[in-house]
């Protein structure tokens, strides 16, 4: 299984000083993915790609790539091309001469180093702008600059470091797209580290959830967000609800005057202390008084969110208030106001367990 990996991480462990920035991270990448290391500050995502890019040596563990064992390799023999949050263009050489500075050493002619720069320009969307400064050119379009350079010498891997953080939120949308189309298009296997889990689920192929130096969880966009592993990714990745609960088995679980069913057979392996949880757009509204965990609650707040209005639900004497998400369809039929008394219902097949809670 390992021999089909593009990218093999084995047991990697970054050590500074005391502090253990990465613990044991193995994981396996293959050819033209496009992989999301995602997780809050100070994770170790950062780590890990300087470990890649061979910009730092791990404490232990080894790395192949394309099969190769590139643990101890120099950056200069490593086959990879970065683009790096600030745009860390050369503010002194024109875009072209910027994108060429990789191929100077791999002696392409003046002739073919013009058209490989122009090719690239097309390719990000700047051609004719050979002669610019990186000064005269929009923070996007730097970045644009900046992956054409990162590109220049096909490289079998292109490590994104938070490409997009320092644009404003329309260029960033915008050029989220378009990095997606070209990976897409080129087929190059892309690292991306990355604090914004939007830009996770929409960019990756395969998210890697990262939180206190560990992978918490590898999966598809899809698989991390519907199905998280840990309370840690189901809190970090889209948004949910944390309801403290005993597990009297069956799928039964008690919370205060709640008594919620999971599905059959869902909490035999979480002992007795468990954690439930439920996306806010997963409560259902309108439900029966003899529908399977449906409550009464009062709706202690709404906001207009756009699509959709945010209502924060007080449920019997619970601490902390639910988060419900209704879409302004529903909402149209609903006729909810602050204040006022509603029957809402936790989905059994929505509601998540989590195990070993104190
Ligand atoms: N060169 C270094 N010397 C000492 N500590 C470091 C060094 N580089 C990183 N660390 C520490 O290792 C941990 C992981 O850092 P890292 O930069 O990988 O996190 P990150 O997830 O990328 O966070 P951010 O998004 O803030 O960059 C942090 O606690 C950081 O302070």
């Amino acid at each position: 299984m390992s021999n089909q990996a593009y990218l093999e991480l084995q047991n990697i462990h970054q050590m500074f000083g005391a502090h253990q920035a990465l613990k044991d991270v193995s994981l396996n990448i293959q050819e033209g993915e496009f992989v999301c290391f995602l997780g809050p500050s100070g994770c170790g995502k950062t780590s890990l790609l300087r470990i890649i890019a061979g910009l730092d040596m791990p404490t232990s563990g080894k790395l192949f790539q394309a099969g190769e064992n590139i643990t101890q390799t120099p950056i200069k023999h490593r086959d990879f091309g970065i683009v790096f949050q600030s745009y860390a263009l050369f503010p002194n050489l024109t875009v072209a001469d910027n994108i060429a500075y990789g191929l100077v050493s791999k002696h392409f002619s003046q002739s073919d180093k013009r058209a490989r720069v122009s090719d690239l320009l097309a390719t990000v969307g700047l051609s004719g702008s050979e002669t610019k400064y990186p000064a005269q050119l929009s923070g996007g379009q730097q970045q644009r600059v900046a992956l054409a350079r990162a590109l220049a010498t096909s490289p079998g891997l292109l490590l994104l470091d938070e490409p997009l953080s320092a644009l404003d939120a329309r260029v960033r949308a915008h050029l989220r797209q378009e990095i997606k189309q070209l990976q897409e298009k080129l087929g190059v296997t892309t690292i991306m580290v990355t604090h914004d889990q939007e830009e996770a689920l929409t960019m990756a192929d395969k998210i890697v959830v990262m939180n206190q130096g560990v992978i918490e969880q590898i999966g598809t966009p899809q698989e991390v967000y519907a199905h998280p592993n840990t309370p840690f990714v189901a809190e970090f990745v889209g948004e949910m609800n944390f309801i403290q609960a005993k597990n009297s088995g069956d799928g039964l679980m008690q919370s205060g005057t709640l008594m919620l069913q999971c599905q059959p057979n869902s909490g035999t392996n979480f002992g007795e202390n468990v954690k439930l949880a439920i996306r806010p757009e997963d409560i259902r509204f309108n439900g029966h008084e003899d529908d399977k965990n449906s409550l009464n609650a009062q709706v202690l707040h709404l906001e207009f969110l756009g699509s959709r209005v945010r209502s924060l639900l007080q449920i019997d004497n619970h601490e902390t208030p639910l988060i419900a998400d209704i879409s302004m369809n529903e909402m149209s039929g609903l006729n909810l106001s602050q204040g006022q008394s509603v029957r809402c219902q936790l989905p059994a097949d929505r509601l998540h367990i989590f195990g070993g809670q104190a």
